[in-house]
């Protein structure tokens, strides 16, 4: 008889739900089932040549009655209501509901950090005990889903529509959680305010959007930092895992932009929060900003370098070596997964299947720990490391 092995982590639709679209125009006897506490408000944006539908959908009672707001198209809405309807059971999320936003001992004590002013940066989240790396510092659902037709980087580009949605967000569920969050700018509307200066980038059925988490919109900026932002698209979580141990009363930080860029790559990035960055490596003397940003450089050519037609095993080898070195003291962690996945294919591409194998099984660590579990990116990953693990074997 044959055996199977265990299956991976699945990234179908759980069984018994088949998400039908539901807007202004379906009858409401539709609705039975659905997490939505609102009738939808929907409207194509015609101010920006559109023709794409977009709906409000609201669930006042998700997250123990914090709510949420979803501004998306309806077949989106659709494929999120499974993950709505029942929001994880996150540890950590009913210790977020923090009356008027300040955690009790009991709960900072559980959560391990508690929200603080920091000098300069205004409010952040400093660790009250040790944090061990790969650690889940804390878990955050969202309270506002927008899809980025709504919120385009280039605010001339929204669309005018955009204001009659906004209004209606605001006041939906535990709206005080959303409210008293920092604003870098003062525009026509609250809520995009607050998006526009809290929330991170999130992908829904194939579609960019911005996910506002109130917890995790605590943590400041770094361009070393010291957890990581990971999305899960099964539970919509956002979680800040640590990139390395943090010790209690040290700053809990994530990077707002991606990882590994030099000083005048971040900057420019970075101009697009609207803020001056004070963090350690953007104040730090110009002796070390130079040397971190020659070891970034050096990263590149070191990538493509092992990348060459006729490059020797010798010389791989070597370059691999300076290339983990560098990664090292740079403390690009959350990037092993993706150079891992790199490095494994070049190896395999050498002959040397071991390597390829030994990089498969370290990058997918760090891409499980990093990425979403049930993401294209470690579901491809997988598939990589039972064809290697399948050829070894045959041998
Ligand atoms: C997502 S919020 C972070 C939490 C915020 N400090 C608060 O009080 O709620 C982003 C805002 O925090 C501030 N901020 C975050 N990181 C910073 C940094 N490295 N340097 C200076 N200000 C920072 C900026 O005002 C920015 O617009």
């Amino acid at each position: 008889q044959q055996t199977q092995s265990p299956l991976p982590l699945h990234p179908f639709t759980p069984p018994g739900t088949c998400p039908i679209p539901f807007d202004d125009d379906s009858p409401a006897s539709e609705a039975a089932g659905l997490p939505w506490t609102s009738a939808p408000y929907c409207l194509t944006p015609r101010s920006v040549g559109s023709a794409q539908k977009f709906c409000l959908y609201t669930a006042a009672a998700y997250n123990l009655g914090a709510g949420l707001s979803v501004l998306t198209t309806p077949d989106a809405a659709a494929s999120l209501a499974a993950a709505v309807a029942d929001p994880s059971p996150a540890w950590h999320a009913r210790d977020h509901l923090a009356v008027g936003g300040v955690l009790g001992r009991e709960q900072e004590a559980r959560v391990g950090y508690k929200v603080v002013n920091v000098r300069g940066k205004g409010m952040g989240v400093v660790a009250t005990r040790l944090i061990k790396k790969f650690e889940t510092v804390m878990v955050s659902l969202p309270a506002v889903l927008v899809d980025n037709e709504f919120l385009p980087a280039e605010e001339e580009e929204a669309p005018a529509e955009g204001a009659k949605f906004w209004k209606r967000v605001e006041g939906v569920g535990d709206w005080a959680r959303v409210d008293r969050l920092a604003r870098s700018r003062e525009g026509a509307n609250v809520v995009e305010d607050v998006v526009r200066t809290n929330a991170f980038g999130v992908r829904v059925l194939d579609r960019e959007g911005k996910g506002l988490y109130p917890e995790i919109a605590r943590l400041n900026h770094a361009c070393d930092p010291n957890a990581f932002p990971r999305f899960t698209r099964s539970d919509l979580a956002m979680r800040a895992v640590a990139t390395r141990d943090i010790l209690p009363g040290e700053e809990i930080t994530i990077s707002y932009i991606p990882l590994g860029m030099p000083t005048t790559h971040r900057l420019r990035s970075l101009a697009n929060w609207g803020f001056n960055c004070t963090c350690a490596l953007c104040t730090a003397p110009a002796a070390a900003r130079d040397a971190s940003d020659a070891r970034r450089h050096r990263l590149v050519e070191v990538y493509y370098a092992m990348q060459e037609e006729g490059v020797s095993y010798a010389d791989l080898v070597e370059l691999t070596r300076e290339f983990v070195e560098t990664v090292e003291v740079e403390r690009l962690d959350t990037k092993v997964g993706e150079y891992y996945q790199a490095f494994m294919r070049i190896y395999y591409n050498a002959g040397d299947a071991e390597s390829a194998l030994k990089y498969a099984r370290l990058g997918l660590k760090y891409a499980e720990a990093f990425a979403d579990p049930e993401g294209g990116f470690c579901q491809g990953f997988r598939a990589d490391l039972r064809f290697l693990e399948a050829q070894r074997k045959s041998k």
